[in-house]
């Protein structure tokens, strides 16, 4: 009798099927994530006339249950102005030393001042008047302007220890209601898995790549 033996399957699988948990699995390709210092993704929000936009932040700190994928801006930005229009969002990571993309889709909320106010205490200095200094995305009559903004930041606060939190910065968190990922395997078909958020737990799906 003939026996026909099913093929072997990519090693992109066995990362996507070692978890339950679309959270720890995020952690786990976080952790092995050639990353040095903090972790860029793309950020897509919906504009008022119905467009889609995309730019990239910083992750704050390890996605939880509890936390979602938190990241500090300008409230007074464009991304703000469209995240309290419409407090959904969509993140993007791309890991080129692994090959591995992660989708995410969720909701927004805004953090805690609080949170806030802690996030911008770590901030080194410069970074903090940087901040004080630029009205994010207003256009500049030059780029003299903004080095004299910045320079007004420095001497207001020469005096001052610590530099406080400007009231317009604060942070969000996308809580998320799917998360996608996508696995590279040199000379094969890429792996995919998405895993959807329902009342009961993650629930997971292969796709196709
Ligand atoms: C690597 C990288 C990290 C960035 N991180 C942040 C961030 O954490 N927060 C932020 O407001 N802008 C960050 N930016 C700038 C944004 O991409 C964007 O230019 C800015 O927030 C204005 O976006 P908006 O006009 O869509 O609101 C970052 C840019 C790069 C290239």
């Amino acid at each position: 009798m003939e026996t026909t033996l099913a093929p072997a399957l990519p090693a992109g699988w066995a990362t996507l099927l070692a978890e339950t948990d679309a959270l720890h699995l995020f952690q786990r390709w976080l952790d092995e994530a050639p990353l040095d210092g903090p972790v860029p993704m793309t950020l897509a929000t919906v504009r008022s006339d119905g467009h889609p936009t995309a730019r990239v932040v910083y992750l704050h700190g390890v996605p939880t249950d509890k936390t979602g994928f938190r990241f500090f801006t300008s409230l007074t930005s464009p991304k703000a102005q469209e995240l309290e229009a419409n407090p959904y969002a969509a993140l993007t990571f791309y890991w080129s030393g692994l090959d591995r993309q992660v989708r995410v889709e969720g909701v927004v909320h805004p953090l805690p001042p609080d949170d806030a106010t802690a996030a911008f205490s770590k901030r080194p200095r410069a970074n903090q008047l940087g901040v004080w200094a630029s009205p994010q995305s207003q256009v500049l009559s030059s780029p003299e302007e903004l080095a004299e903004r910045l320079h007004e930041a420095t001497e207001r606060f020469s005096t001052q220890k610590a530099v406080p939190r400007p009231p317009q910065w604060g942070g969000y968190a996308v809580h998320p209601t799917m998360i996608e990922f996508w696995a590279g395997n040199p000379g094969d078909l890429p792996s995919r898995m998405r895993f959807e958020r329902t009342p009961t737990g993650w629930q997971q799906v292969c796709l196709a790549p």
